[in-house]
């Protein structure tokens, strides 16, 4: 990567930021800055202004944003806030201070009713209102920033913060028994596998913005992949697959949302792992710090 790439992370502090941060470690990578909720508030236009002013970032990494699918069903509000004028915020001030957006998205902004491969140009109807507000924010940096990568994303995981696979490791070692949907059906991807290609993008200086879906390889269950969870960590858990009806949740989840990633392996000449082969990589990393 150039030295010239000073690169800003807004929400740092979140599980995609420690993945980025773990792998500019791993390459020695040291002209990032990492924004936590406060000083990198995305909701504040005077502090940005003044982050970019004195920073003049090359790159700004968008991985802050309201994640908490149940809840957004009550807070409409600040969801909208985060995910669409925070991303707006952020487009605007890279406009004005000459940056290059990446902004992270989702597989939820799909409706995920068809049990078909989804393409970047696929119509988006989000059935839920992160998938709306976060679909909202896409089309903000669209219209504001033409230097904009967008990368959706799905079932994101690693060994920070909280998510599918710490959750289930909690579960499994709590409990005798656990239940878990296996009509809803998508790609687990590993965050230290998305903070290598958003990096990997950084560095191929290749201005080939727009949309982009990234996961890992491969099309699991919510249950086959708790499954395999337990499986390599030797959890000894009875495990239950069920119909989503069975688990009501406050937000509607897609049923399928397996995404096409031809363009980001063409485009920028990556290949991606297999999932199980990263949950692997995760389990074993997590092992260690336990
Ligand atoms: N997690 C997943 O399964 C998936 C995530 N994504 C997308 O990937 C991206 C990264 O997700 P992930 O790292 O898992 O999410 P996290 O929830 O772990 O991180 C989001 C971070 O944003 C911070 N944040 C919230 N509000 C603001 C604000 N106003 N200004 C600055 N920072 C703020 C949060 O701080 P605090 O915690 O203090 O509120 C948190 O640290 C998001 O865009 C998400 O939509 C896409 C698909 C799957
Ligand atoms: C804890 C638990 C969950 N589940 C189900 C509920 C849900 O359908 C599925 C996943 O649950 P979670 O709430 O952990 O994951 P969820 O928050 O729905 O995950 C989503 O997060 C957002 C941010 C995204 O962008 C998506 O790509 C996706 O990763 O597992 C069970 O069936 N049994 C259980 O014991």
């Amino acid at each position: 990567m150039s030295s010239k790439n000073k690169i800003l992370v807004f929400g740092g502090l979140g599980q995609l930021g420690q993945c980025i941060a773990e792998v500019c470690k791993e390459r020695g990578i040291s002209s990032v800055l990492f924004l936590d909720e406060f000083e990198g508030n995305i909701l504040n236009p005077a502090i940005l202004e003044k982050l970019f002013q004195e920073q003049s970032p090359d790159f700004v990494i968008n991985c802050a944003a309201y994640t908490a699918v149940d809840k957004a069903e009550d807070e409409p509000g600040l969801s909208e806030k985060i995910n669409k004028e925070g991303a707006a915020n952020l487009a605007r001030c890279c406009d004005q201070f000459k940056a290059t957006l990446i902004h992270i998205s989702t597989d939820f902004v799909f409706e995920g009713n068809v049990p078909k491969l989804l393409k970047e140009e696929d119509p988006a109807e989000p059935i839920n209102v992160y998938g709306k507000t976060k679909l909202a924010g896409e089309l903000e940096i669209m219209s504001l920033l033409k230097e904009h990568y967008i990368l959706r994303t799905s079932w994101l995981y690693s060994e920070f913060a909280a998510n599918f696979v710490k959750t289930m490791l909690k579960l499994g070692a709590e409990r005798e028994e656990l239940s878990v949907i296996a009509d809803q059906v998508g790609t687990p991807t590993y965050g230290i596998d998305l903070a290598s290609v958003i990096l990997d993008i950084i560095a191929s200086d290749n201005k080939a913005y727009g949309t982009y879906h990234y996961s890992n390889e491969g099309v699991t269950s919510w249950y086959d992949f708790a499954k395999a969870i337990f499986d390599l960590s030797e959890t000894e858990v009875k495990l239950y697959p069920i119909p989503g009806s069975a688990y009501p949740t406050k937000a509607i989840r897609p049923a399928f949302s397996v995404m096409d990633k031809t363009k980001i392996k063409q485009t920028f000449g990556i290949a991606i792992p297999y999932w199980r082969d990263s949950l692997v990589r995760c389990i074993n990393a997590i092992k260690k710090t336990s």
